[in-house]
């Protein structure tokens, strides 16, 4: 797999409400990991509603423009929409053969969803002798009519007879889409007419929306993108296939247009991650009830107004120690696996800290015999070390909450004349709180760096560690 990112240009028409053409193309690009370049071939004037009109600029132009292209980038993949009429696909067609791009995708856009004819019907001979020039061909249920010379199917079985008529015909790969076609299931095919006549179905649950406008543009761009990085046209639909499925399940609620609105290209980055700068804010904040319900158990209103029993602090403290000696044997992991130096020693300090200042106030209240490990500091410790063996961002994940509900505890308590002030003060040390961050910053360039997968298993890890701080509290 190619894993430098594709340089893809589309050459088509515009959209100025952002859904179909260039604009949508660009998106999907993008979207789909690549750089995106454009080349105007037509300016259209339309929304989501219909098309109003077609500015076509003059083919000498239409050339600069490409050239302007070819001679200073490589181009990895090209997209072809809308070419509109036949000097533009002439245009187009010479420049393909003078430049032999790698990847070319050809979306033979003919109708807009709206109905509107975006191809004369003189440029239809036009659009079928430059597809041979196109490593794949991604007709809807009325253009494969157009480009086999058949009336419109109304089966499946006929959209890929239709299909490989045309790979047949003009020897080039289909890929037969069946979004136009009723039913709950919406089937495309790779089909490819050779000794086998291949055809490779792909399947996907039909979303019920209204926002589907510039579908086949954005599978379109989507498909020259990854066959830049998997070189195989059957990995690169199905990918392509499955990020514009979640893209048009996020469609309405961009709220764009009183037609058939845009997919949102973005829905899947947006939702996992890619907005983000601070992972860990967003896991504070999902889990503000229970940090509420923290605040109100009987131990902490205790602490905070210096009514806590005694017998039950020393109970408390004893734990603490148990578990601080646990904690801080976590750290020395961390401290082992960490790559950066910084990271490394802020562990090494932190496991010692842990060891010394943290338990020196304890261990004023101890009592012997040190009563065993309760269960729940055995769970939490047991949680803690599973996470850390799961790999170094589980681990930095899971001993956060420590710090941070710790460190959030300390700034809120006021130890003017509470007999528990000095571990209150403990907790409100600048020299703790700082801690307290580094060990987010920490968190949050590990999620920043980690796969969607492993960024939600940290928050896992993170939400389980902070359930456990509840239940050692109210233990
Ligand atoms: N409602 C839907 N739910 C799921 N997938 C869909 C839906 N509508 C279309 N698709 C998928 O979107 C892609 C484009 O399909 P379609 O047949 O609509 O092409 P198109 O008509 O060229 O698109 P456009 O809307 O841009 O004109 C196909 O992969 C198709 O399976
Ligand atoms: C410039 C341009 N290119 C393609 C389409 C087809 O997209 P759709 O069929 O979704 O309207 C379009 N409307 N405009």
């Amino acid at each position: 797999m190619n894993t430098k990112t594709p340089r893809v240009l589309s050459i088509a028409g515009t959209d100025p409400t952002g859904g179909a053409g260039i604009q949508a193309d660009l998106k999907s690009i993008a979207a789909n990991g690549g750089y995106g370049m454009a080349v105007v071939t037509a300016l259209v004037a339309q929304n989501t509603r219909g098309v109003r009109s077609v500015h076509t600029p003059p083919a000498e132009f239409l050339r600069e423009q490409l050239d302007s292209v070819s001679d200073d980038v490589a181009i990895d993949a090209v997209k072809i929409g809308m070419l509109g009429d036949p000097e533009v696909i002439a245009t187009v067609g010479d420049w393909l053969r003078a430049t032999r791009p790698p990847i070319v995708v050809i979306d033979p856009v003919m109708v807009a969803t709206s109905g509107d004819r975006l191809l004369s019907c003189e440029a239809e001979e036009a659009l079928r002798e430059i597809l041979p020039l196109a490593g794949l061909v991604t007709p809807n249920v009325p253009e494969l009519a157009v480009l086999s010379g058949r009336s419109e199917a109304t089966m499946w079985d006929d959209v890929v007879a239709q299909s490989l008529e045309v790979s047949r015909r003009w020897g080039v790969r289909v890929l037969a889409k069946g979004g136009h076609l009723p039913g709950d299931v919406v089937c495309d095919a790779l089909v490819e007419a050779d000794a086998f006549d291949s055809v490779r179905p792909l399947e996907s649950p039909r979303i019920a929306t209204r926002a589907t406008h510039g579908t086949g543009c954005s599978l379109s761009s989507a498909v020259a993108t990854w066959q830049t990085a998997t070189g195989d046209w059957f990995t690169s639909i199905d990918r392509s296939r499955q990020w514009l499925t979640e893209s048009l399940r996020h469609g309405e609620e961009l709220e764009v247009g009183q037609g058939h609105g845009p997919v949102s290209h973005f829905a899947g980055l947006w939702q996992r991650g890619g907005l983000i700068t601070s992972a860990s804010a967003e896991w504070w904040a999902r889990i503000a009830e229970l940090r509420e319900a923290t605040d109100r158990d009987p131990f902490l209103t205790g602490l905070a107004d210096g009514s806590l029993d005694k017998a039950r602090f020393a109970a408390y403290l004893a734990q603490d120690v148990h578990y601080l000696e646990g904690y801080a044997s976590v750290l020395s992991r961390l401290a082992q696996m960490a790559r950066e130096p910084v990271e490394r020693a802020f562990w090494t300090t932190a496991a010692l800290a842990c060891l010394t200042t943290e338990t020196a106030l304890h261990r004023t209240w101890l009592t012997e015999p040190r009563p065993a490990k309760s269960p729940v500091t055995e769970r939490y410790l047991d949680h803690l070390r599973s996470a850390v063996d799961q790999g170094y961002e589980h681990g930095v994940a899971a001993v956060l909450p420590c710090y941070w509900m710790y460190a959030d505890i300390g700034a809120r308590l006021d130890p003017a004349g509470n007999p528990y002030a000095d571990w209150i003060t403990m907790y409100a040390d600048p020299v703790f709180h700082e801690s307290a961050a580094a060990a987010r910053r920490i968190t949050d360039r590990a999620a920043g760096a980690a796969t969607p997968v492993v960024r939600e298993s940290m928050w896992r890890a993170f939400e389980r560690s902070a359930q456990l701080e509840r239940e050692f509290f109210a233990q």
